[in-house]
């Protein structure tokens, strides 16, 4: 009761009402960085880098200056590629003497406008720094540059037998992962990114370069000092550059069971999750997906499966006990009246099954042509999932609007895949009101207003109201610390 109360003060106090005239934000902002970007700074910037690594062109600002969310573009001044730690500092320091915003870039692929220059400056690429820097396969752990993507790491650790399971839907940066402490439908099993990042390089604004657990560090323990790694995941850009990353890695299973099952109610489904959690079954991924996101993918993908609320569920184990991991679940779905229970026979079938799952954007967008996602990403303690599932359910149908459902649900994790078009603006009113209520329906319940996708332009006025006013005075500190003249992802995470 004190917890929701304490939510609905703190959201009259934010931006949505009373935006940046509000004491809080008068207290906490910072000032806003007037870019100084003019032939002398290019010419600088092409010392540094080279002139080959630095672009005014509009079509290179245009392409770096948005991600995959609806966000407006906002186009950086000028691109730089970054090919060494040694440029990554020097164009940093720069761009801190003179003031001037830098927003790292990884591969774009973010859904809340991370990579938006709202106030141009420069927008550093990282992807020509690429290379898998160390595998250390029998201590389960490898050192990779920003560019690497998660994708061609697990194509490069294919032959060692062992993998990164971190899966967000697209192949993004491992570094840009790191900076929106990412996961995806492995998490269940392994994780986010806060549990398998074991050390980072991060250069500062001012050019230093530091490593959060000390050069070469790559425990799975450790108690020295601050958790310095922790702090920069999740930081989206906006407290110093990733170069470098260590991540674990798993064995490949020596088996996996893939299926899918389907329930006449949102209820069944969600029920099933928080029982077979609560029985311990150590599930790989526990996928949701409602009736109209089956609708979507089936007309997308040209599929003909069951148009109902579905479960889709994986083990990763040795080949031992795995199948009755499965029969014990199979008992869970039955006892819920889940029906058309099927499991993936082969690799192949099991592909074909996740691909679907991971196109679900591009074929809920493509039901409105020429929309972009409007990412909602809320997080609840397990036991609150099924009433924040069924009342956002009962809120999309009573709106009348597209709306597909999709979650990590054995995460306590979910989704609305809204398409959106600005120039439909009452439906983007809609949209705009249930993702609000989503989030402070998901504070009330204990929960995060963001599991996944981090709070970039788009939740910014709802990060008070998660952390409370002392709370985001202490991170508005943090930002201070490290970034005096907010030349870091400028209004980004923080007005
Ligand atoms: C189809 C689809 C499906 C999904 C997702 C996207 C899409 C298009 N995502 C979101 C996205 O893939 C995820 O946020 C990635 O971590 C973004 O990585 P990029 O390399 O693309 O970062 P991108 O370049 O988009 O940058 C994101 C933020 O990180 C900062 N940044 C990037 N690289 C940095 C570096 N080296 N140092 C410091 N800051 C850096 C940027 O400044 C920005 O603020 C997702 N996510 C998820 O968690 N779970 C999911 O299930 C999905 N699913
Ligand atoms: O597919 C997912 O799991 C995602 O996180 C991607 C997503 C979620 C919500 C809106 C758009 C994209
Ligand atoms: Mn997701």
């Amino acid at each position: 009761m004190y917890l929701s109360k304490c939510i609905r003060f703190c959201l009259q106090q934010t931006a949505r009402t009373v935006s940046k005239e509000s004491p809080l934000w008068k207290r906490y902002s910072t000032a806003a960085v007037q870019p100084k970007i003019d032939t002398s700074f290019v010419g600088a910037l092409k010392t540094i880098v080279g002139d080959a690594n630095v672009s005014t062109a509009d079509a290179i600002r245009e392409q770096h200056g948005h991600d995959e969310s609806h966000h407006a573009v906002a186009m950086p001044d000028v691109v730089v590629f970054a090919e060494s730690v040694d440029h990554v500092s020097k164009v940093s320091k720069l761009c801190n003497d003179t003031k001037v915003p830098l927003i790292p870039f990884g591969s774009g692929t973010g859904l809340e406008g991370g990579v938006n220059a709202l106030q141009g400056g420069v927008c550093l690429d990282v992807t020509k720094m690429d290379q898998i820097v160390q595998v250390n396969a029998e201590d389960f752990d490898c050192t990779v540059q920003p560019g690497v993507m998660r994708l061609g790491l697990n194509n490069y650790l294919r032959d060692t037998g062992l993998w990164f399971p971190i899966d967000p839907g697209a192949d993004a940066s491992v570094c840009g992962m790191c900076a929106t402490s990412a996961s995806g439908t492995n998490a269940v099993k392994y994780g986010t990114m806060r549990e398998n990042v074991l050390n980072l390089q991060v250069v500062l604004p001012d050019g230093r370069v530091i490593d959060t657990a000390g050069r070469g560090r790559r425990t799975k323990k450790t108690s020295a000092g601050y958790n310095l790694t922790n702090l920069f995941l999740g930081s989206e850009g906006t407290l110093g550059t990733i170069t470098e990353a260590t991540v674990r890695l798993y064995g490949i299973p020596e088996k996996t069971i893939s299926a899918v099952c389907h329930f006449n109610e949102v209820s069944e489904a969600v029920d099933t999750v928080v029982q077979i959690l609560q029985c311990g079954i150590p599930m790989a991924k526990l996928e949701f997906l409602d009736d109209s996101a089956i609708d979507c993918f089936n007309r997308f993908c040209k599929y003909d499966m069951t148009v109902a609320h579905s479960l889709f569920l994986e083990f990763h184990g040795p080949a031992y006990g795995l199948e009755d991991q499965f029969q014990s679940v199979k008992e869970l779905i039955e006892m819920n009246n889940g029906f058309g229970l099927k499991q993936a026979s082969d690799a192949d079938e099991r592909n074909r099954l996740w691909k679907a799952r991971h196109e679900m954007v591009w074929a809920c967008t493509a039901r409105i042509p020429g929309s972009k996602p409007y990412s909602t990403d809320v997080c609840v303690p397990i036991t609150n999932l099924p009433e924040i599932i069924t009342k956002t359910k009962q809120m999309v149908v009573e709106a009348d609007v597209i709306g597909p459902m999709v979650g990590h649900v054995g995460d306590g994790n979910f989704h609305i895949f809204f398409p959106c078009d600005h120039s439909d603006t009452e439906t983007f009113k809609k949209i705009k009101d249930i993702s609000h209520k989503m989030a402070v329906m998901a504070m009330e319940l204990n929960g995060t207003c963001t599991g996944e996708h981090g709070i970039g332009i788009g939740k910014r006025d709802l990060l008070v109201a998660e952390v409370g006013e002392e709370t985001l005075g202490a991170m508005k500190q943090i930002k201070e610390t490290f970034d005096p003249n907010n030349i870091m992802n400028p209004g980004k995470v923080f007005f």
